[in-house]
């Protein structure tokens, strides 16, 4: 089937690879002529996923809006998520009715504090049961060289789910499926505020027992929050939720942990942007995470103890101080 991806950044264009792996006609839309020269004439993406030599020949590439979305049964959505509602509001009238949305994105809207379901369905008019969201372990440059990884479909209507996860199902790209949309997009979403502290923490020297400790207590925030909003607390023992921190959190290959790291080594907010090789939506979505947790009566140690690195600064042992009260509590 006709299958376009919106956005050929790192993901966007890895996550076609494995469509066009499992049968599919893969047209990319991408905003510079640059990249939709590439991928369509050369079948590469030098400025995005350089690591791939060549792009399968099932896949290719326009800069049209019409062209690229006309025929499609699935779309699926790769940019960045602060950009998401201003990028897709030009498609609303040109998607296929019948069409199924997929978002790939991990991020919360900062201005508006919605996550990407929310974003997406809104900025299309796009009931539930048209939007799946995939979410898991998924460091794209690893899946680009096709190493063995799986992932988490999730839509309302299971059916959807299981369609969506067919599509994209290759020999070493599993599919799981779950109606926990609202489970699987906090926790694609927050693993990366705890990738950036960990990252930070690693950058500043510290070892594995201080990574486990924010991982561990980053998961605990990560669900007591998914929990109040309306998450199926056991999406977060699953690949998307421990699997994709284990991964984001332990590869510097994750901008994230990246972006942390070089926190952590004493870059500022600006230099660690200008370093970092794409983007690192903890950024954003860290004061999205603190007003998340005040909405919902959510203590967020974690995002908020990050949100003064970025916002004030502080260094990396005041961060980790602020993790935990002087009192000795229940873990
Ligand atoms: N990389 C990874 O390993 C994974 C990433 N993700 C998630 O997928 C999403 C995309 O990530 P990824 O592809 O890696 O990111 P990149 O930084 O590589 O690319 C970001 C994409 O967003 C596009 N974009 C940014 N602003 C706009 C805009 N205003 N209008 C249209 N397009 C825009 C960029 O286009 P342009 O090139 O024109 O700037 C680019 O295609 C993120 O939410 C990320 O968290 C999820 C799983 C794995
Ligand atoms: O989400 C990811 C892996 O699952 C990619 O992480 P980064 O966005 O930090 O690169």
């Amino acid at each position: 089937m006709k299958i376009t991806v919106l956005g050929a950044g790192a993901w966007g264009t890895a996550f076609g690879q494995v469509l066009a792996d499992a049968g599919n006609d893969v047209t990319m839309w991408a905003r510079e002529p640059e990249i939709v020269q590439g991928i369509r004439d050369q079948h590469h993406n030098a400025v995005r996923l350089p690591s791939v030599k060549r792009l399968p020949e099932n896949m290719t590439a326009t800069g049209d809006r019409a062209e690229a979305v006309c025929g499609a049964r699935i779309v699926v959505v790769a940019i960045a998520a602060q950009f998401a509602r201003i990028a897709l509001e030009p498609f609303k009238d040109l998607i296929s009715e019948n069409a199924i949305v997929v978002s790939l994105m991990k991020g919360i809207e900062r201005n508006t504090g919605k996550r990407m379901d929310e974003v997406v369905r809104e900025a299309l008019a796009l009931p539930a049961e048209r939007f799946a969201a995939v979410s898991g372990p998924n460091l794209s440059k690893e899946i680009a060289d096709r190493q063995p990884s799986a992932t988490v479909v999730a839509c309302e209507d299971i059916d959807v789910a299981h369609t969506v996860a067919s599509a994209c199902a290759t020999e070493y790209f599993k599919t799981f499926v779950t109606t926990d949309v609202i489970g699987l997009e906090m926790c694609g979403s927050l693993k990366n505020v705890v990738a950036l502290a960990v990252g930070m923490a690693r950058g500043a020297g510290y070892g594995e027992n201080t990574a486990a400790m924010i991982e561990t207590r980053g998961l605990a925030e990560l669900t007591a929050l998914g929990e109040a909003a309306g998450a199926n607390p056991r999406t977060f023992a699953g690949l998307a939720g421990v699997g994709d921190l284990i991964a984001t959190c332990g590869s510097p290959l994750s901008r994230n942990y990246t972006f942390g790291s070089n926190l952590g080594k004493g870059m500022s907010v600006a230099e660690a942007t200008a370093a970092s090789s794409g983007v690192a939506e903890g950024v954003p979505t860290t004061d999205a995470v603190v007003a998340l947790g005040r909405k919902f009566g959510v203590p967020t140690p974690l995002a908020c103890a990050m949100s003064r690195v970025l916002d004030e600064g502080i260094p990396c042992a005041q961060m980790l101080a602020e993790l935990f009260s002087a009192d000795i509590s229940e873990e």
